[in-house]
């Protein structure tokens, strides 16, 4: 790899009890990469995921954000460094408006402390938060509740959330999870139109928007990795399509 890594995960195992979880799995992404991790259930692709944004602490192994061992961080320690997340569950304020929660999102990254209430530099929250609704198309519905958006739309709006922290890497758990093949396709447009200068590790099911939006892929099953390589390399792996196509999945 020409230029280092952004993000080195090496020979990290994670067990829950007697329960191996993941077992020994290494991986770098260059910076702008966009990285899909792909997988049978139960393969452990969350609980991987989780440990690189803090959520699971490592039984062994080590993950380094630009060089620097990040293992120990927490959660928030990581995402001021430039790591950001999605979660799968909704974690927005369903009642305030879009705005709003952009506004929320803006300020959790820059602001001195969480609060709905604006505070000096408001005309430059709003601003951002206006920024980020344009990237999604949500500036049509700024103004109004989260609860009366669309599904796919509040998808969106928990990424859009993820992004406004300007991270340096976007984890995105199974970012397309629930949508409508338009609203897919609707999403997979609008990442692949974000700039390279953040990189993405997605977790997803889904093999299409795997295909279409990762630059490479890791496969994983029973906690372990079982082949990795671009979009053309994991199409043609025997193994994975045997996963896929064996009716396992
Ligand atoms: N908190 C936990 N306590 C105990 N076992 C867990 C815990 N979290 C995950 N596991 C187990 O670890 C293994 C990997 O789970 P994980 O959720 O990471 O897989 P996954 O690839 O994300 O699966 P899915 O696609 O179904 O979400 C499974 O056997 C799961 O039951």
């Amino acid at each position: 790899m020409p230029t280092p890594p952004i993000l080195t995960v090496q020979d990290v195992s994670i067990s829950f009890g007697a329960v191996r979880a993941v077992n020994g799995v290494s991986l770098a992404l260059a910076p702008g990469e966009r990285h899909a991790l792909l997988g049978t259930n139960g393969a452990g692709k969350t609980t991987l995921f989780n440990a690189i944004s803090g959520e699971v602490p490592l039984t062994a192994g080590g993950i380094a954000f630009k060089g620097s061992d990040i293992s120990r961080l927490r959660p928030h320690q990581r995402a001021r460094l430039g790591i950001g997340r999605t979660f799968q569950t909704s974690l927005t304020f369903a009642d305030r408006s879009v705005e709003d929660n952009l506004r929320v999102a803006v300020m959790g990254s820059r602001g001195p402390r969480f609060s709905l209430r604006p505070w000096r530099h408001h005309r430059e929250q709003v601003e951002a938060a206006r920024a980020c609704a344009a990237r999604f198309r949500l500036d049509e519905v700024l103004a109004q509740p989260v609860a009366t958006l669309s599904y796919g739309q509040q998808r969106e709006l928990e990424i859009a959330m993820a992004l406004a922290g300007e991270p340096e890497l976007l984890l995105m758990d199974e970012p397309a999870a629930g949508m409508s093949p338009q609203g897919r396709g609707r999403l997979v447009e609008i990442l692949r139109g974000l700039p390279r200068r953040i990189t993405m590790l997605f977790v997803e099911h889904d093999m299409d928007v795997a295909l279409s939006l990762a630059d490479r892929i890791t496969v994983m099953r029973d906690g372990a990795v079982v082949a990795s390589g671009t979009p053309s390399d994991i199409r043609a792996n025997p193994l994975v399509r045997e996963i896929y196509l064996g009716g396992k999945h």
